[in-house]
């Protein structure tokens, strides 16, 4: 059939959704792709003014659904971490593709690790979550608010405004270093979900259909990869029992399939002094919401609420 794909105009979204035509049209389907623009992309604009009432959750989505709401595309790719957790019920996930590396990575002109960075070395990230765990490796470190696409970030870095950047593994890996202008060798480390937990979601690509849409649905559902799906599933109720956004810092990572699933989760303290982190394997019986659920609880039992909403 015809499909029309809503995405972002990025570099790493219009790589993704050229990813999604590539095996869509491998199927036999006719793909074309539309960029739109969104108040994620806008704010990432100099001069920009976040307006009152924004607060993060689906600035990089909402253009998009609305297109897909009246009918001007048919459907839209995201990168899951993206993805508000709770979806409008006019649209559904029809399928969640196999996942790429999930790891957050760290990217360095001139030194080879995060342990070796100079006293006071300058990191480049907003993310409260990465910041709160750099900390808790390295106190010392200073942060610069480098925003912006993947391109824009690294083009700072290579103007020397920061030191280094964190950057997610799958980004760097779908565009690659040439694309990125990069020598490949400033990917120096992918951190260890133990040393510094990704995001809900991250690495995982959704592609979101209007509810109920079956011819749309049945089209994409040969996309849909169950394992990464199970994992992504469980980590994104990790973060909605929690009540988090993509501003809190939450780590949420699940791997592996049957009694070798395993979730590494942590919460910690905005300046990364304090840190809850546990370890946890479902049960047979346990659905991705279940076990999200249960490991959010288990958080919240070490005191994970306090971390989240300081009283003093
Ligand atoms: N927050 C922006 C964003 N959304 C998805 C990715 C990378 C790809 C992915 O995680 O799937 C990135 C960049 C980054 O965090 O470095």
């Amino acid at each position: 059939m015809n499909l029309r794909i809503g995405s972002r105009g990025s570099a790493l979204a219009l790589w993704q959704a050229e990813h999604v035509a590539c095996l869509l049209r491998a199927h036999g389907h006719e793909v074309s792709i539309e960029i739109i623009k969104t108040t994620g992309d806008r704010m990432q604009e100099p001069g920009f003014v976040v307006p009152a009432g924004v607060d993060g959750k689906g600035i990089f989505t909402k253009e998009i659904e609305e297109a897909l709401a009246a009918g001007r595309v048919d459907l839209a790719v995201h990168s899951l971490k993206d993805l508000p957790t709770e979806l409008n019920p006019a649209f559904e996930l029809g399928a969640i593709p196999e996942r790429a590396d999930s790891r957050d990575a760290l990217i360095c002109p001139e030194w080879l690790l995060m342990h070796t960075l100079p006293i006071g070395a300058r990191i480049g990230t907003t993310s409260p979550r990465r910041r709160a765990q750099l900390l808790a490796h390295r106190p010392d470190f200073q942060f610069v608010p480098i925003r912006g696409n993947i391109d824009t970030r690294l083009r700072k870095l290579r103007e020397g405004q920061c030191d280094a950047l964190v950057l997610a593994a799958a980004g760097l890996d779908r565009l690659g270093p040439e694309k990125l202008n990069m020598p490949p060798d400033w990917v120096r480390q992918r951190f260890d979900p133990e040393d510094i937990c990704p995001s809900p979601g991250q690495g995982a690509l959704a592609i979101e259909i209007r509810s109920g849409d079956a011819a749309v649905g049945e089209a994409v559902r040969l996309l849909h990869c169950e394992t990464t799906a199970w994992c992504v599933d469980a980590e994104r109720a990790v973060l909605a029992a929690l009540g988090g956004g993509c501003s809190v810092p939450i780590g949420a990572h699940c791997a592996g399939e049957g009694k070798f699933r395993r979730m590494l989760a942590c919460v910690v303290a905005e300046d990364g002094d304090r840190m809850v982190q546990i370890s946890r394997t479902p049960e047979e019986e346990d659905t991705p919401q279940s076990f999200g659920e249960f490991v959010a609880g288990e958080l919240e039992r070490r005191g994970a609420n306090e971390l989240l909403h300081p009283t003093v």
